[in-house]
């Protein structure tokens, strides 16, 4: 914390006709920071880094990108690239033809195109055409044309769509990579697991208003009550002492539960949970696993939005606390 500015948006409204895509939408993102959108589908999240790339302009309100104010034509400063939906590329040319026809636009080193490509994990598919690439695939070729000229603000619509588990950790080693030597990253995600493990701040959007910002563990602290699921050797005497907990209550039917499984779903803040597994301890009643039946994060945006993230596992039960 305490780097210089590389986002600071006050009061900024956006429509498109009757739609408010943005209502008084405020967001400031330090130089180094990771920082993660979030929110339902149509909340804005698109929308916002439109503006902070320049590819639209703000009805309202007064937006500052990297010291510069984002004016009515919404020119967006040098040093700020990224994509917003997919990444637009050339279908019909290799990856590295792709950024080396972008290098010569944006006055990029030739040197920067390897670099960038193999930051991304795709020197080995450098001389394919883009046009039989996998979504996964366009997503990384994405992340490093954005790279090509080290932007100081980095700016990335749902950058670990469509890839798979090693992908997707080659991007996020990436983007800390970047933030740590100084790079300001906007991206947005509907994966709470990429939000959890990559930005340092979170900013909650539902149908263009902001409902939460600032750092990922006091969303988390926020969350109130939340689902746990407990699995012991005596389940009917679990639900006796769960039933005498203040602040808890079982759950029917509980969510998190595998097909036959009689473990418990408990609702309840962490402290009441915390109450619940020192009874069960006095009662004689072994512990074999306890955990939010989804993760914290997630649940923190359940209660917010009242909505579902997508990509949410059916089976995400937390280990041992
Ligand atoms: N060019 C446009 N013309 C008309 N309406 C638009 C346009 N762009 C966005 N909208 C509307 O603005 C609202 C916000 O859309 P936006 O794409 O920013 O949401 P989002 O949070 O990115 O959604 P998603 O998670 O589905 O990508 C939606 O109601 C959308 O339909």
């Amino acid at each position: 914390m305490g780097g210089a500015s590389a986002v600071r948006a006050r009061g900024v409204v956006k429509t498109f006709g009757d739609v408010v895509a943005l209502d008084h939408v405020d967001l400031d993102v330090e130089e180094g920071q990771v920082h993660g959108l979030v929110g339902p589908n149509g909340a804005g999240k698109s929308t916002l880094l439109g503006l902070l790339l320049g590819l639209t302009a703000a009805d309202r309100g007064r937006l500052e990108v990297l010291g510069t104010v984002v004016g009515r034509t919404g020119a967006a400063p040098a040093d700020v690239a990224g994509f917003v939906d997919e990444p637009g590329l050339y279908p019909s040319l290799t990856p590295r033809q792709n950024l080396a026809a972008l290098a010569s636009l944006r006055d990029a080193h030739a040197d920067d195109v390897a670099w960038a490509l193999d930051q991304v994990g795709l020197t080995e598919v450098a001389d394919d055409r883009v046009r039989g690439f996998s979504l996964g695939m366009r997503q990384r070729l994405g992340l490093a044309s954005a790279m090509l000229t080290r932007p100081r603000l980095l700016v990335l619509d749902e950058p670990t769509n469509g890839l798979d588990p090693g992908a997707r950790r080659q991007v996020h080693a990436v983007v800390a990579g970047l933030a740590a030597a100084g790079t300001a990253v906007v991206l947005s995600s509907h994966r709470m697991d990429d939000l959890a493990e990559l930005c340092s701040e979170v900013t909650l959007l539902t149908t263009g208003r902001v409902v939460f910002a600032g750092p990922v563990e006091k969303l988390v602290a926020e969350s109130g009550e939340i689902d746990h699921l407990v699995r012991t050797t005596d389940p009917a005497a679990a639900r006796s002492v769960a039933e005498q907990v203040p602040g808890v209550r079982v759950v029917e039917p509980g969510t998190g539960r595998r097909p036959g499984d009689d473990a418990l779903v408990v609702r309840g803040s962490l402290t009441a949970v915390d109450e619940l597994v020192v009874r069960l301890v006095c009662a004689g009643v072994q512990l074999r696993e306890l955990g939010p039946v989804v993760a914290p994060l997630e649940a923190a945006f359940l209660a917010l939005t009242g909505d579902e993230p997508e990509d949410r596992p059916d089976d995400v039960v937390g280990p041992l606390r």
